[in-house]
């Protein structure tokens, strides 16, 4: 005889989700993962994603005692049509990995089994059904956000949660929000959760550390004609004077706009400005990019020769960290707070050199969280992908230790003092390229370094990304953190004897996570090098994944 049913605790509402969840059906044929960046894809098939996440969200709130979660609505820099969506945990940090499966299980269940597949969720992963369930959300200028939040908001009242919608703005803002909201009232209080809390905290903090510095001249800000528009609008009178900005690409209404020939990725990728700052800028004058959500940030300089020049990830962490490493030193705690570097083998090997003279360096495979959590391991983590994204961690035991020293010299109190404005300039619960804008011209200003005299702390080697369209990506994998491949079986081998033949010649092959293609990069002293090298191991991989050989690119070796 069987025992009596394994019951949940707490009241599991079958009505409500039978209701509302056939308001919001799943099209047989589509089929969704949550990737590196949630679900990601065409911003008019994600209704019955987006009441589903509400659904789970609600429930990793039930799970986590309440504590508010978040759930952002972006596609960030992808085009205007498609949208996403992404959870963020209780301290403002991505959701926790194993619970991407039970997202992307949820999302791919058939509107019949819908109900049963959550009820076994519940009572598998033992959530509390009678605990209270909050969660907090916002979206970015999309078309499509507008619907997706009501089918999110249908999730929520299916379980009964309680939903705060923090409207239109950016990933960083809703990671600040949801850190905000659950440290409110402890000691570890990030600050007031709101919007104007945001920038309260990150204008006070940057008014502190350029005080008595010459005033800063006017900055250039592409706003990739995204939400990053009405928010550094919004930054821009808290700051006032102290940074003035120049805005441009800030229209979120014309259909199609939105990172269209602008944008932090297309600068990245492109290597060249947005054709409509053409004209616009002066030799010399710091220019920067956002992303469609605000959370990559790129810089850039037309030098005098009419020269483009980029200042990407790899340029914002090296002058960052090396800053702070030196203002560790001069606070008289070297000795105490290890400063540490995490890039991804994207990093150009040039920004690598230079840092690994300074301080630990460590290589991550591709995606923020990853970086993130490497960067956890120090005591003040410097992490940046190459396209822009990153952040600056302090872990709990510094910033106690930043509070608490006692300097012994004037020039270490004013060191100190510096630490620990950054330390709430920075926003340390995701990349976010507002926060990271101010923090590279805290540094800039402090330094009394011109986009020019940046630029040349080291020389990029010249590099060349590669897509190579498979077969299979999946027969491609990777170790030591995506540098070497495992398979195919000798692939890695041929690769390496070819690097050798180049000066400064190095080259990587990984499937990517978010496109369906194998990316090749190479890298060497020579840009005519790089390139060869690229399209090199580019044929290599083609010709061993089995590529058609009439649709192999003549550029390939
Ligand atoms: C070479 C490259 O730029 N890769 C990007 C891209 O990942 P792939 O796994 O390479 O497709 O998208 C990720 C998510 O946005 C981002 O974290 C990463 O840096
Ligand atoms: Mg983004």
């Amino acid at each position: 005889m069987s025992g009596p049913p394994v019951s949940i605790r707490g009241h599991f509402p079958h009505k409500e989700i039978e209701h509302y969840s056939s308001l919001h059906p799943k099209a047989r044929h589509l089929q969704f993962s949550y990737g590196t960046a949630g679900f990601r894809t065409l911003g008019v098939v994600l209704d019955s994603v987006l009441f589903r996440v509400g659904v789970l969200a609600a429930l990793r709130s039930k799970k986590l005692d309440g504590k508010t979660v978040g759930v952002m609505i972006t596609a960030s820099h992808n085009p205007e049509e498609d949208n996403g969506v992404k959870l963020v945990d209780p301290r403002g940090e991505m959701l926790e990995a194993a619970w991407e499966a039970h997202a992307t299980n949820l999302a791919n269940a058939s509107n019949e089994d819908f109900s049963d597949v959550l009820y076994d969720f519940v009572r598998d992963s033992r959530i509390d059904m009678s605990k209270p369930s909050r969660v907090v959300y916002a979206r970015d200028t999309r078309p499509t956000g507008e619907s997706l939040v009501k089918a999110l908001e249908d999730g929520l009242k299916a379980i009964g949660a309680e939903g705060r919608d923090a409207g239109i703005t950016t990933t960083p803002v809703l990671h600040y929000l949801v850190r905000a909201i659950n440290t409110k009232g402890t000691k570890e209080e990030y600050g007031e959760d709101s919007e104007d809390g945001y920038f309260q905290k990150m204008s006070e903090a940057f008014r502190k550390l350029v005080s008595g510095r010459p005033r800063i001249p006017p900055l250039v800000i592409d706003c990739a004609n995204g939400v990053g528009a009405p928010i550094a609008k919004k930054l821009a009178e808290y700051l006032g004077e102290t940074l003035p900005f120049v805005l441009y690409n800030t229209d979120t209404t014309t259909p199609g706009g939105l990172n269209n020939n602008c944008g932090a990725d297309y600068v990245k990728t492109q290597q060249k400005p947005p054709p409509s700052l053409n004209g616009v800028l002066q030799k010399g004058q710091r220019a920067c990019s956002l992303d469609g959500d605000a959370d990559r940030l790129m810089y850039y300089f037309i030098d005098e020769r009419n020269y483009f020049l980029m200042l990407d990830g790899d340029k914002i962490a090296t002058l960052v960290a090396a800053f702070i490493v030196d203002l560790v030193r001069l606070a008289g705690l070297a000795e105490q707070v290890k400063v540490g570097v995490v890039q991804t083998a994207y990093a150009n090997g040039a920004s690598t050199k230079y840092l690994a003279d300074k301080l630990p360096v460590r290589c991550t495979p591709t995606g923020v969280k990853h970086l993130h959590h490497a960067a956890e391991q120090f005591n003040i983590g410097v992490y940046f992908e190459a396209n822009g994204h990153g952040t600056v961690l302090f872990s709990p035991s510094t910033l106690e230790k930043l509070e608490k020293h006692e300097p012994s010299t004037p020039a270490q109190s004013t060191a100190l003092r510096h630490l620990n404005n950054l330390t709430q300039l920075v926003n340390q619960t995701v990349g976010d390229a507002l926060s990271d804008m101010l923090l590279v011209e805290v540094v800039l200003a402090h330094k009394a370094y011109s986009a020019i005299e940046w630029n040349s702390l080291y020389t990029d080697l010249p590099n060349r990304l590669v897509k190579v369209h498979v077969p299979n990506r999946n027969a491609f994998k990777t170790e030591d953190a995506e540098r070497r491949l495992v398979s195919p079986r000798g692939l890695q081998k041929k690769i390496d004897d070819l690097c050798k033949r180049y000066d400064g010649g190095r080259s990587f092959v990984r499937p990517s996570g978010t496109e369906d293609v194998v990316r090749v990069y190479a890298e060497a002293v020579l840009r005519s090098q790089a390139d060869e090298l690229a399209f090199r191991v580019a044929g290599m991989v083609y010709d061993e994944a089995g590529g058609d050989p009439h649709r192999r690119p003549k550029e390939y070796y």
